[in-house]
């Protein structure tokens, strides 16, 4: 749908001697509501017919000629293809003409869509609510045994889905094919500087802890018959000691006094110890340093933090947060 400045509503509401291009805001609101309307046409009122999904983005002509590009689907299949180009758009809106600007300071839309989202209404195996008048229970129990409810219309989509995947034989039988990805689940221990062999062992347990936690046995479905070894059973601790050196022997004075402060606590029995100090200054090169240095000595550190993101900058140990070392 493309303005056209000489709408009956445009011209109405001109001031004498005004024209349109003087009135951006006139243009953008008649247009905002005529496309309101034309909304409610084509997706309330079905106009040409049953809509699936819908999607549109408003588009500004090089002389701020506004204008709806408006896709309508009619058909559900045709909706996992909606793509917008996003470079083009933003290629497109280079140039802000008037009507754009106010389109923005409005606060109008630029883009719009149908959310193809349903809300499910969860419910046990055979717990699903029914509606019923006085007197004809009976007849409405019966009836909510037969009919789905959205969740168990759900169940039968699923159902229907993984028997077309099986009759085509996308579905592959009970086996794991482990070796396949073994290196894209090792990754993460070779980055933590596991050699490769130990991070896939360490791989293949912590598929087990997961398949555990889940109640489920990986050993059912596949044996690489690697040793049960934990992140701890593994750690270098001659790295540990080499790196701890290496680091202590770049720090610069306030890091190492942390670094010695530490250290002595640890000797004689313990304390806490508070580090403070502007972003950048040295704090995490100074954990990562006691962390290589009491590793080395086979003691356990557990670096716990606020938020994931620093625990992850632990990258030798276990990321942990804080809630999960409580
Ligand atoms: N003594 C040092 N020798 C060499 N590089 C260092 C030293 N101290 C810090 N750096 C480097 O300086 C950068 C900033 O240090 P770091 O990340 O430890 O600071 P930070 O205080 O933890 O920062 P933030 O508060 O933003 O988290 C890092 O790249 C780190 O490797």
């Amino acid at each position: 749908m493309t303005c056209n400045p000489r709408w009956k509503e445009i011209q109405e509401a001109l001031l004498p001697g005004q024209e349109p291009v003087d009135r951006p805001d006139i243009v953008s609101r008649v247009f905002k509501l005529k496309l309101e309307e034309l909304k409610k046409d084509l997706f309330v009122k079905n106009i040409f017919g049953e809509v699936a999904a819908w999607i549109y983005v408003i588009e500004f002509q090089k002389r701020g000629t506004s204008r709806a590009a408006i896709h309508i689907y009619t058909d559900k299949n045709g909706v996992e293809h909606m793509t917008e180009n996003e470079v083009n758009s933003y290629l497109d809106t280079r140039y802000v003409c008037a009507p754009e600007s106010i389109w923005h300071i409005f606060d109008f839309r630029m883009s719009d869509r149908s959310t193809p989202v349903m809300q499910l209404k969860v419910h046990l195996k055979n717990a699903q609510g029914v509606v019923y008048k006085e007197g004809e229970e009976k007849d409405a129990a019966q009836r909510g045994q037969l009919r789905d409810t959205t969740l168990t219309a759900w169940f039968a989509a699923n159902q229907r889905c993984y028997d077309e995947l099986e009759s085509t034989g996308m579905i592959p039988e009970d086996v794991v094919d482990l070796p396949r990805f073994l290196d894209d689940f090792a990754e993460d221990f070779v980055y933590k500087h596991f050699p490769k062999e130990k991070a896939e062992a360490l791989a293949y347990n912590d598929l087990i802890v997961r398949m555990n936690a889940m109640g489920e046995k990986l050993e059912k479905w596949m044996s690489l018959g690697y040793e049960r070894i934990m992140p701890d059973d593994v750690i270098d601790f001659d790295y540990c000691t080499k790196e701890g050196d290496r680091m202590r022997s770049t720090l610069v004075a306030e890091q190492e006094e942390v670094v010695k402060a530490v250290l002595d606590a640890v000797k004689s029995g313990g304390g806490l110890i508070y580090v403070d100090g502007p972003g950048g200054s040295g704090k995490t090169y100074v954990y990562l340093c006691l962390i290589n240095i009491l590793q080395g000595m086979h003691l356990k550190v557990i670096p716990i933090a606020w938020i994931g993101i620093a625990a992850s900058l632990y990258c030798l140990m276990e990321e942990r947060w804080l809630h999960s070392s409580i």
